[in-house]
């Protein structure tokens, strides 16, 4: 079974539910949401950021990866998340991944067109599918901040004149969610009429959610009592993201509650096992908490279990 794209699984949970688009980083990571959606018989996503590219290097994750297949028999898509221009997408799409994201949302408008439109032109010519996205999110995305001011949510008729004029095949939009661990000040709010409206101006296009972690009470609250400092933390609800799904939204991105499961885990396993040194030790645990909270996300709320 190779890599697949996201085509067929988007068309399969349209309307219904959502698939996760994990990010990784290593192979504990990587196994944790394999063998989660594995047993929920789930379609997966991993993505692999230009930072995470770096980190651990495109043919380790790469290879990584199709292992991962090899061992679960699962179809994964493997998507490059937030590629900037167009040669990081380019080499994404040569070094075997079946899906790139070219986010060109800081771009104006008809740049941001004009880039999306020749990325799409080279990754469709071998195979390949591409994400593109269209108003700014809040919050941090590799070393840029974007402040909530800097922010600002998709405007609908440009979304249908953007997909027309580029034929990407699925699109990120802002609608209130950002990326990282503190999401809203006060309450937690989305602006569901503009998914609405976006969705009825493209029917049966795939739109994503980014930056849609819970940021889970339970890991951050273990994160602090392990001696961590994380405060005011706060992510979307889950009866948001399962709004969404229902939506249009077929992909809803997940990264910051990976990073808090892990973190917490290891915190509290070392607060327990003062003496451990082996990187075993304390990544079994780890990985083993990943996979629990994938598992969950796949089944309550991205609702995407027996969805192959
Ligand atoms: O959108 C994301 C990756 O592209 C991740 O979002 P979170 O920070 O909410 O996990
Ligand atoms: O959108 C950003 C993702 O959470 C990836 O984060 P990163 O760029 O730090 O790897
Ligand atoms: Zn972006
Ligand atoms: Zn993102």
């Amino acid at each position: 079974m190779p890599l697949v794209t996201s085509t067929e699984m988007f068309k399969k949970v349209y309307g219904k539910c959502a698939v996760g688009a994990f990010n990784v980083n290593n192979m504990e990571i990587i196994q944790g949401i394999v063998d989660a959606a594995k047993e929920e018989q789930a379609p997966l996503i991993l993505q692999v950021s230009a930072g995470a590219r770096k980190y651990a290097k495109h043919i380790y994750l790469m290879k990584l990866v199709e292992a991962a297949v090899e061992d679960s028999g699962l179809s994964i898509c493997l998507h490059l998340d937030h590629g900037e221009d167009f040669e990081i997408c380019k080499s994404c799409v040569d070094g075997g991944f079946t899906s790139v994201m070219i986010d060109g949302s800081k771009l104006p408008f008809a740049e941001n067109i004009a880039l999306t439109k020749k990325v799409v032109e080279y990754a469709h010519a071998k195979g390949v599918t591409v994400e593109a996205e269209l108003g700014r999110l809040a919050g941090v995305e590799d070393d840029v901040k974007v402040s909530a001011a800097d922010s600002s949510y998709t405007d609908p008729d440009q979304a249908v004149e953007f997909v027309q004029k580029t034929g990407c095949d699925s699109l990120a939009i802002a609608i209130g969610t950002s990326h990282g661990a503190y999401k809203f000040k006060g309450e937690a709010k989305l602006d569901f009429a503009r998914l609405g409206k976006i969705a009825s101006l493209l029917p049966g296009y795939p739109l994503v959610l980014h930056g849609a972690s819970t940021v889970l009470p339970e890991f951050v609250a273990k994160c602090n009592q392990y001696g961590g400092e994380i405060k005011g933390a706060q992510g979307v609800p889950e009866e948001m993201l399962r709004k969404a799904g229902t939506m249009g939204v077929c992909k809803i991105n997940i990264d910051t509650d990976l990073r808090l499961a892990m973190t917490a885990t290891i915190r509290e396993h070392f607060a327990n096992n003062p003496a451990d040194f082996d990187p075993r030790q304390y990544l079994k645990p780890a990985r083993g908490a990943i996979k629990s909270m994938v598992k969950h996300k796949i089944r309550n709320v991205l609702n995407c279990s027996n969805q192959l």
